[in-house]
């Protein structure tokens, strides 16, 4: 059997760390008899045991920013150190592993996106149930059609003071959380008229329809993006809430948290 080339070894050389994504079992043994290199799991669940794991919220079918994630939880956990070199192996093709690729933990270099669901105030699952029915719509749109949406999540309270109705609200009496498949269907049917709907901390859906009023003072969101996005970011800095947003004019999902865009993704990529 012949060896791979020095030229291909030199990805992995010297490097601290290995974090295995979505590892079987028999490899995740196999690279824990690895002499000086630690070894990190970043899963959507710890299914092979690992000692140092970092949950995956969502599978995140963009392999770039599946490796992101998974570098700023290692990095958040304090399972890898500001400056380690990472090499890092995850399916991309196929479900076992295939690729590696290196990088290094660069503090400076947090995109916010493992911070936006591990340190909200609302449950990870309720961010991750949130960007479900976001990702959805996106891809199959309204009847066809694109639609935009945004979803407010957590500090509802807060956000309903600095928001007004713009229609009769049809959540007013209902006590339904989000990721219920019945509701899900309600909030894509609701997604075509205008506002925002606000959801508190633990999921449930508190309003359809509210018009924000943020001050927008100090929100830096990027250049072309319009009014919705704008109030999304602006919510986010005046309230400790996130805001997740499905453009209709560009079909991106969009993550807000204080004030910052911290996450953007295809939902055809999903
Ligand atoms: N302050 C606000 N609060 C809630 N919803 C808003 C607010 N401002 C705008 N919207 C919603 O966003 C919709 C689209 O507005 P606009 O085109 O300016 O935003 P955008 O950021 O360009 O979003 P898109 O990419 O979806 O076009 C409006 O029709 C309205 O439903
Ligand atoms: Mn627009």
């Amino acid at each position: 059997m012949s060896r791979p080339p020095d030229l291909v070894g030199d990805i992995v050389d010297g490097i601290d760390a290995l974090v295995l994504f979505s590892p079987s079992g028999a490899y995740y043994e196999r690279a824990t008899d690895l002499d000086d290199t630690d070894v990190v799991v970043v899963a959507t669940e710890n299914a092979v045991g690992a000692d140092e794991f970092v949950e995956l919220p969502l599978e995140f079918d963009d392999i770039r920013e599946r490796i992101r994630f998974g570098v700023e939880g290692a990095l958040s956990e304090g399972v890898v150190t500001d400056g380690d070199e990472l090499g890092c192996a995850a399916p991309l093709f196929g479900d076992d592993i295939d690729t590696v690729t290196r990088t290094r933990a660069d503090e400076s270099k947090q995109s916010g996106v493992y911070d936006l669901f591990a340190n909200s105030r609302s449950d990870p699952s309720v961010i991750r149930d949130v960007f479900e029915v976001v990702i959805e719509l996106g891809q199959k749109g309204q009847k066809g059609k694109p639609v935009g949406a945004l979803f407010v999540v957590g500090d509802a309270g807060k956000v309903m003071n600095k928001s007004r109705p713009l229609s009769y609200n049809p959540f007013e009496k209902s006590h339904v959380h989000v990721g219920d498949p019945i509701v899900n269907v309600m909030l894509k049917e609701f997604s075509r008229l205008d506002g925002a709907f606000v959801i508190s901390d633990a999921g449930k859906i508190v309003s359809a329809y509210r018009y924000l009023e943020p001050g927008a003072e100090g929100t830096d969101i990027p250049k072309g993006l319009g009014t919705r996005h704008m109030a999304a970011g602006a919510i986010t800095r005046d309230t400790n809430a996130v805001a997740i947003v499905l453009s209709e004019s560009d079909g991106l999902v969009r993550a807000f948290k204080e004030g910052e865009l911290v996450l953007e993704l295809d939902p055809e990529e999903y």
